[in-house]
């Protein structure tokens, strides 16, 4: 990428904004920051579990979280911006056909090879900093939030993430709708493979994609 190596103490690329200085009390849950993920490791390039977007998504991910709270939802963000060498991470894990070590749990009805292209992007967006993951809340008055139940897990990949996949049943099914809504009010389009895919349309950067570690 060409990405500007940021200077001391900014936390990624140039443009950028942790979502927590808009958010502050965002539920934040960096899977690829961690071992809690596909690959079943800490992903490269995320070498903290901080969220950070361009300056427009955030603002406008900050929009969709003030309307869902007046309902008693709120938002799970899982992945925001993705360093290019996460991709690439990505990438040799799923041409590496001999660690099955994670199919059972994220895709026990595909062939590891599918994988690429539908449900893990070679160039993704993630790495232009205006496409999320996210899941939907519901909270009560005293502020203790639950997970929906969105009818897979994030990042199971399969036919039944599809957004709009039949067999849902009618809770699953609204849940995907509601969050679909609340993202389309303020410019974000789902990604029909993945109920929990976002990207702010226009994309504000459509053409840069970034590498600098996320720190
Ligand atoms: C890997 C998954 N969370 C995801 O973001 N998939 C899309 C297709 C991507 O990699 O951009
Ligand atoms: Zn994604």
């Amino acid at each position: 990428g060409c990405a500007r190596v940021p200077q001391t103490g900014e936390p990624g690329p140039a443009g950028f904004v942790d979502v927590h200085a808009l958010v502050p009390d965002l539920s934040v849950d960096m899977r690829y920051a961690g071992s809690d993920n596909f690959v079943g490791r800490p992903i490269a390039g995320y070498g903290a579990a901080r969220c950070l977007l361009l300056r427009p998504a955030a603002a406008a991910l900050a929009r969709v979280e003030a309307d869902l709270r007046r309902d008693g939802y709120r938002l799970r963000v899982y992945d925001c911006y993705r360093p290019e060498r996460a991709v690439r991470d990505f990438v040799a894990w799923a041409r590496d056909a001999d660690d099955q070590r994670t199919r059972s749990a994220y895709y026990p009805n595909l062939d590891k090879s599918a994988l690429l292209g539908d449900y893990i992007a070679e160039r993704s967006g993630h790495s232009r900093g205006a496409t999320l993951d996210v899941t939907l809340l519901r909270c009560d008055a005293d502020g203790s939030c639950v997970a929906l139940d969105m009818g897979t897990d994030f990042d199971f990949f399969d036919p039944r993430a599809h957004t709009d996949a039949a067999g849902l049943d009618p809770a699953q099914r609204s849940h995907r709708d509601r969050l679909r809504a609340a993202m389309a009010r303020h410019g974000f389009v789902n990604y029909p493979l993945e109920w929990w895919h976002y990207t702010l349309q226009p994309e504000p950067a459509p053409e840069r994609a970034h590498d600098v570690p996320i720190r």
